[in-house]
């Protein structure tokens, strides 16, 4: 088993203030690795080195990232009310990149496998901006998938999503994720899923990061969230 990712004695910190120090891990391809912590724990910090180290961007020597197509879907955003494509057009926006004005047989093949993939081929006519807020997730998604990337970073895309929702859209990933062998990075706050669903867990915490297989997930893990979401109500 190959590394895919490495990362070593990686630090982050914004002035005098350390966000995450001395983080150290490995991951190999093919995995579903999911990324949790705290608001502020460094989780998006975590990522955006990850993803300059992956494009070639970075001056850090602490992190390799071997991925050849890298798809990143932040968290949601609304495109607004007057945005003109459909969600067929939009998907396909994520395999355009050789300049041409039409789609080539495979590309077009990436976006109908990736409507497919994210049940949304009955919805492929209808403007994005009149899908609901699941279904623009979901399109979001298909997106990056159309781009057939060998690594897929997900940043809380269940976060707009009900328990039902939230469940379809892990096993899609996951069948997806699984087929393609690829490597998912996806950040999470709900936890309800992982132990069962995912390969590894990432903790970011105290300055730190904990690596471990996502069925030994660790209570307080998920505990601190809860406890976070309780304490709203
Ligand atoms: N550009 C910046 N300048 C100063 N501080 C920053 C900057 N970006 C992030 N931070 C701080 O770094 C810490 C980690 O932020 P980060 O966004 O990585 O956390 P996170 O785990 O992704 O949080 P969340 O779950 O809320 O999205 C936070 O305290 C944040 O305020």
């Amino acid at each position: 088993m190959t590394d895919f990712i490495q990362v070593r004695h990686f630090q982050a910190a914004f002035g005098k203030k350390i966000i995450l120090k001395d983080v150290s891990f490995t991951l190999p391809k093919d995995q579903l690795t999911v990324v949790l912590g705290e608001n502020g724990a460094g989780k998006t910090t975590l990522i955006k080195a990850l993803i300059a180290a992956a494009l070639g961007q970075s001056s850090q020597e602490t992190m390799t990232v071997s991925a050849q197509r890298l798809a990143y879907v932040p968290q949601f955003r609304d495109l607004g009310a007057d945005y003109p494509l459909s969600i067929k057009a939009f998907v396909a926006l994520g395999v355009r990149d050789h300049g041409l004005p039409w789609l080539t047989k495979k590309e077009k093949a990436s976006v109908s496998s990736a409507l497919k993939r994210l049940d949304l081929n009955d919805l492929a006519d209808l403007p994005l901006a009149k899908a609901s807020g699941g279904q623009k997730q979901r399109a979001y998604i298909a997106q990056a998938l159309a781009k057939q990337p060998d690594l897929l970073i997900l940043d809380e895309p269940t976060s707009a999503l009900d328990s039902q929702h939230t469940a379809e859209l892990v096993m899609q990933i996951r069948q997806v994720q699984k087929e393609r062998q690829i490597a998912v990075l996806w950040i999470s706050h709900d936890t309800s899923w992982v132990r069962q669903s995912a390969d590894y867990y990432l903790w970011l915490h105290d300055q730190t990061a904990t690596l471990g297989l996502a069925k030994d997930l660790p209570v307080e893990a998920e505990s601190k969230h809860q406890e976070e979401v309780l304490n709203v109500f």
